[in-house]
């Protein structure tokens, strides 16, 4: 596992892939699955995976933790970066930091806690995680109200934040007020573009954000890959022919719930089989399941037709 610190070049060379966490039907960690996943990502030139919402990581049990970071910590890549989350709730973060600062991981997302929580509140829980943790942490932004950006603007100044992982989902991201206010008011280097391919052209492009995250990564890392190459090097007609073909699988996503969809697309396209999900949340209905299959497949036939060239 890659242990050097968040700079900009570690969070530009890669999108950032957010998986999904494979169980057994006991719900304990399915080493082999997990293994299949990490390295179908890694083969399509993915080096940096962020386990958060896609993993559920707002439910791990903490007694899991541990277990769950050295799994992940030895099954990646030499130069592979892992970052886990923590979370949502105080409680849980500050329990979480003890384990995370024995371990070499230089930062961790804080998953944002929906209720009960206020801005000042949010800021008192990220200054105390962040001085238990002793690395800078990622800041994960989806919606208005959990932290505004005069407040994420002190945690910067505090040294606190390596990073934001920016994800109010928008019918049109052009029109964004919130993030132009906090573009203003942080270095727009450290902003991660927060919801799969579908904004990431708009918010690199328009807005000048680092990079992207993604869930269908998992199942097409090439294309995936090819579309942050393809934006970086200001190819935006390649860009958008390449995000065309995760279309159908972001638009289930969207239609359906983007972290169930997405753990069910990697079982159903063969990668490897994610098994149940953890509670809170549950697997899709079967109803859903044969045009999952359909679509995940496609998506996973067209990425390996794509060459390695830029990988
Ligand atoms: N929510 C996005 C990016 C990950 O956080 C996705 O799942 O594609």
């Amino acid at each position: 596992m890659k242990t050097t610190a968040v700079t900009h070049e570690n969070i530009t060379c890669s999108v950032l892939a957010v998986p999904p966490l494979a169980r057994h039907a006991d719900l304990s960690l399915n080493r082999e699955a997990n293994k299949a996943l990490i390295h179908h990502m890694e083969s399509g030139g993915v080096r940096t995976l962020l386990y958060g919402g896609n993993a559920n990581f707002y439910n791990i049990p903490v007694s899991e933790y541990a277990e769950v970071l050295d799994f992940l910590e030895e099954t990646v890549g030499a130069d592979t970066w892992v970052i886990p989350s923590v979370g949502p709730d105080y409680g849980k973060m500050i329990d979480q930091a003890a384990i995370l600062r024995q371990r070499k991981f230089p930062t961790a997302m804080i998953l944002p806690l929906m209720f009960p929580s206020t801005d000042a509140g949010a800021m008192d829980g990220i200054r105390r995680f962040s001085d238990a943790f002793a690395q800078p942490v990622i800041i994960y932004i989806k919606n208005t109200t959990f932290l505004q950006p005069e407040s994420v603007e002190v945690l910067a100044r505090e040294g606190r934040i390596a990073a934001i992982k920016y994800a109010i989902v928008r019918d049109a991201p052009e029109q964004d007020e919130f993030l132009t206010r906090l573009l203003q008011l942080v270095d727009k280097s450290k902003v991660i573009s927060g919801i799969g391919e579908r904004p990431a052209i708009v918010h690199l492009r328009d807005f000048g954000l680092s990079g992207f995250t993604s869930g269908s990564v998992c199942v097409g890392p090439r294309g995936s890959m090819e579309l942050l190459r393809a934006i970086q090097s200001g190819n935006f007609l390649e860009a958008e022919q390449l995000r065309a073909a995760y279309m159908p699988l972001e638009d289930c996503r969207d239609a359906l719930n983007p972290i169930r969809v997405l753990h069910d697309a990697v079982t159903a396209a063969g990668i490897a089989d994610m098994g149940p999900m953890l509670p809170m949340l549950s697997r899709l209905d079967s109803k859903h399941q044969a045009h999952l299959g359909v679509i995940s497949k496609a998506l996973l036939a067209h990425d390996k037709a794509l060459d390695l060239r830029n990988l």
